[in-house]
């Protein structure tokens, strides 16, 4: 079998190409509503249709939000499944925004729910978190070797919560942040162009204050409904900036469900990015 292109790889192609925009499918019941569908699974499908269909061609990644899928039960999930096909099929990586967690043992079960080639929910890349401990994510990294997949670990989030477990002080002096990121570079290490294992930095954090050389993506979320704007990147992420892939949900589905509107308000994000960034 031959092995397939790392996700680091395919991720730098897609951002070099269609630029690094990703945009978040977060179909809240309250944008159900917003759009004229109702709170129920054909009104999931039908907002669901509409974002794949008006931008999978065009942005980076898209990132469905499972929260918003589950809490429709099985019915939902199929109209996840469908969502990250149809999405790929139109050339959009997806990212998976599970941010699962767990002993080692589990994380191998979500491994294999998210990151197996032959899974019905199989992704380009999906969300974790580390606080169970570094070492417990191994299942997952080691599955995304393997399939040619990411995997997006939260470092610093952009909830002002996040603070009291991450900016705490571990062992050594490092924040707990720091040591999740140095554990990442640690995984990245000697990947071109760009490793697989990505960083969760929120963009609302004002300057990330720590160190984000990771020789891997950081998604920021973030922007749009929590507050950020794309001017803020080279503030919070430095020299790190070209590795960043901004991440908008609401302030780009709030312009639904008119397919012409999502798109416009991705391309102005699109393009306030090049100009924030460009000038970085
Ligand atoms: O992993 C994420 O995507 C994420 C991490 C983080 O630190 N903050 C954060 O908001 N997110 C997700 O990004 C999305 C933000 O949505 P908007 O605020 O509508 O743009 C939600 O799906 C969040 O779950």
């Amino acid at each position: 079998m031959t092995e397939p292109e790392p996700f680091g790889a395919r991720l730098r192609r897609a951002m070099d190409t269609r630029g690094p925009l990703c945009v978040g499918i977060d179909p809240h019941a309250s944008l159900l509503t917003d759009w004229g569908l109702n709170d129920d699974v054909a009104g999931l499908e039908r907002f669901t249709r509409t974002v794949v269909d008006a931008l999978a061609d065009r942005v980076a990644v898209l990132k469905p939000q499972s929260a918003f899928f589950e809490r429709f039960g099985s019915r939902g999930i199929a109209v996840l499944e469908r969502a990250v096909a149809d999405a790929r099929e139109a050339g959009a990586l997806v990212l998976m925004d599970a941010k699962r967690g767990d002993i080692g043992s589990t994380m191998g079960a979500y491994a294999a729910t998210y990151l197996h080639r032959d899974s019905p929910l199989f992704s380009d890349a999906v969300t974790v978190s580390p606080y169970l401990g570094f070492g417990s994510l191994r299942p997952a990294l080691d599955a995304a070797v393997l399939g040619g997949c990411g995997v997006f670990v939260l470092a610093l989030t952009s909830n002002p919560e996040g603070a009291e477990v991450q900016r705490a002080t571990a062992a050594g002096g490092r924040s707990l942040a720091q040591v999740m990121l140095d554990h990442m570079a640690a995984e990245n290490e000697g990947a071109e162009p760009l490793g697989s294992v990505g960083a969760v930095v929120g963009a609302t954090l004002g300057d990330a204050g720590a160190d984000l050389a990771i020789n891997g993506p950081l998604l920021a979320p973030g922007i749009g409904a929590q507050g950020a704007t794309p001017a803020d990147l080279p503030g919070v992420f430095g020299a790190a900036v070209s590795n960043v892939v901004p991440s908008v949900s609401r302030g780009v589905l709030r312009h639904g469900p008119d397919a012409a509107g999502l798109r416009e308000a991705a391309a102005r994000f699109a393009d306030e990015v090049r100009a924030a960034v460009g000038a970085a």
